[in-house]
């Protein structure tokens, strides 16, 4: 890993852990009942702080504030969904005090989301939680699933490229200094990401269903979901 490199990946791992849910959103977790209304009031509510730490992280990716104003919006749109449940499934797995994972667990699994969809969610959050990623390797897989060229509606594919090829290089190197008995870590990473477009589209649906019920949104993530 080369001096720039390195300098890189500091840039982007302290953003990663600047950018943290807030305390008050995880603390209601524990508080208020049960109820699938008031779980479902509090996932939203888990998502848009989710969304809005996605937004101030991003702009903290060298590069990304150089691109196409519209493209950046475009990676945001495209890639918010994979990147909350990259943050949550790291959330779930790892930085939550032991107790409140099983809470979380109940009240996403009370709040109107068909069964059809947990089963995937969490066989995801397990699937994360086995690589034991360090912070900078999450933080910059979270960064490479932001820089997807291929998102609906960027322009300049090329140029959201060649930053994502900037990121995965040093991702690359990476894992095989934390994960030297593993050849393989790299490519179960991104394996990862595969999985994750899948899950992406289990959440449209999910969208879809809560939406036919009347549930409410905030404005940030009809925004960003087009809903
Ligand atoms: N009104 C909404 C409430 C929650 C979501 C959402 O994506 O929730 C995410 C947080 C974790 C639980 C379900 C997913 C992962 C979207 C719209």
């Amino acid at each position: 890993i080369t001096k720039e490199q390195q300098a890189l990946m500091k840039i982007i791992t302290d953003a990663y852990n600047r950018h943290q849910i807030p305390q008050d959103v995880a603390k209601k977790l524990l508080q208020d009942q049960y109820s699938a209304e008031e779980n479902f009031l509090l996932l939203t509510e888990m998502a848009t702080s989710q969304v809005q730490v996605l937004v101030e992280f991003t702009k903290n990716i060298p590069g990304f504030l150089s691109l196409d104003r519209e493209d950046q919006i475009a990676l945001l749109k495209g890639s918010a969904v994979e990147a909350m449940f990259l943050r949550s499934a790291q959330v779930f797995s790892r930085k939550m005090p032991s107790g409140h994972t099983e809470v979380l667990e109940e009240r996403i699994r009370k709040s109107g989301i068909s069964e059809e969809f947990i089963t995937p969610m969490f066989n995801f959050y397990k699937s994360i939680g086995e690589l034991h990623m360090v912070q900078e390797e999450q933080a910059l897989l979270t960064t490479v699933t932001i820089l997807t060229p291929d998102r609906p509606y960027v322009k300049d594919q090329q140029a959201v490229e060649r930053l994502q090829e900037t990121m995965l290089d040093v991702l690359r190197k990476l894992c095989v200094l934390q994960h030297p008995q593993e050849p393989q870590y790299f490519a179960r990473l991104l394996g990862r990401l595969t999985e994750l477009r899948t899950l992406s589209h289990y959440h449209t649906e999910m969208l879809v269903s809560w939406r036919m019920n009347d549930h409410k949104f905030t404005p940030l993530l009809c925004e960003i979901w087009d809903v």
